[in-house]
């Protein structure tokens, strides 16, 4: 096994009062793309927030970067973008991501190509005096990225980045991803959109709070015998809820 960017062992998570994960491991290798994919409600937001460090009531062992999860010195090295735009709608898409650089402790000297390089990496180029509020949606959630991206951060975390974009900008944000990791970046990535899962180094399947699979998108397909990623996560989802019916 190479290097990993994240260890998660025995991982006990409980929110108003309820265990949501349990006993649950996870590793993603340094300079890949894992799919973190589940029902709604299996725990994906619950288990990036634990490996960002921003969860109460954590147990086990969460390791980013040969770091313990939340360790200040990793404030500039991972990357976080929730489901919800965390910008501020009445700035500028700059005075936005100059704000975010100034947050992670950029000096003010190297900001400013902090600052561009984030904004040509998402492709905004020509709307940087633009104020975010009169952004279009897919636009908007490029400048969240954008403001992940200012620290150049090793690991890159993603909650649903592409929900409510297009085909055209989610493939050029999966063309970007694949783009990342190529620079040696990890990448994180929660997604319900299931083609998106082929484009992914490696797949973890959620399920109540467990792990069902740690696998490929080629090896899901011949494991299921499916024609797509869709197909054969219901498959596995299907035999996981037969077995549950045994026990
Ligand atoms: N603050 C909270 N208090 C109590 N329960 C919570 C809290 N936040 C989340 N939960 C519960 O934890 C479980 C996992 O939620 P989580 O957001 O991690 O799921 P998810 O897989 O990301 O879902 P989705 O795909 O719908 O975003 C859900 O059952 C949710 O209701």
């Amino acid at each position: 096994m190479g290097e990993l960017s994240v260890r998660v062992a025995e991982l006990g998570v409980v929110r108003g009062g309820r265990a949501i994960i349990s006993g649950l491991h996870v590793e993603v290798p340094a300079g890949s793309v894992v799919g973190l994919l589940g029902p709604s409600g299996s725990g994906k937001t619950t288990l990036m927030r634990a490996i960002v460090g921003v969860q109460d009531k954590v147990s086990g062992t969460v390791e980013v970067l040969g770091e313990p999860a939340g360790s200040p010195s990793l404030r500039r090295r991972v990357g976080y973008v929730t489901q919800d735009a965390s910008v501020y709608t009445d700035l500028t898409v700059l005075q936005n991501l100059d704000y975010f650089a100034a947050l992670a402790g950029i000096s003010a000297r190297d900001r400013k190509a902090a600052v561009a390089n984030a904004v040509d990496v998402v492709d905004l180029g020509g709307h940087e005096k633009q104020r975010v509020g009169t952004l279009s949606g897919g636009e908007l959630s490029r400048v969240s990225l954008a403001a992940a991206l200012v620290s150049d951060p090793e690991l890159l975390v993603l909650d649903e980045p592409t929900v409510g974009l297009d085909p055209v900008l989610r493939r050029d944000l999966w063309t970007m991803f694949r783009g990342l990791a190529e620079r040696g970046k990890s990448l994180l990535v929660s997604s319900h959109v299931m083609d998106e899962a082929t484009q992914c180094d490696r797949l973890l399947l959620m399920r109540e709070g467990t792990l069902v699979a740690d696998i490929t998108p080629e090896a899901l397909l011949e494991k299921t015998g499916a024609p797509d990623a869709e197909r054969a996560f219901l498959a596995l989802i299907d035999a996981e809820n037969t077995e549950e019916g045994l026990r």
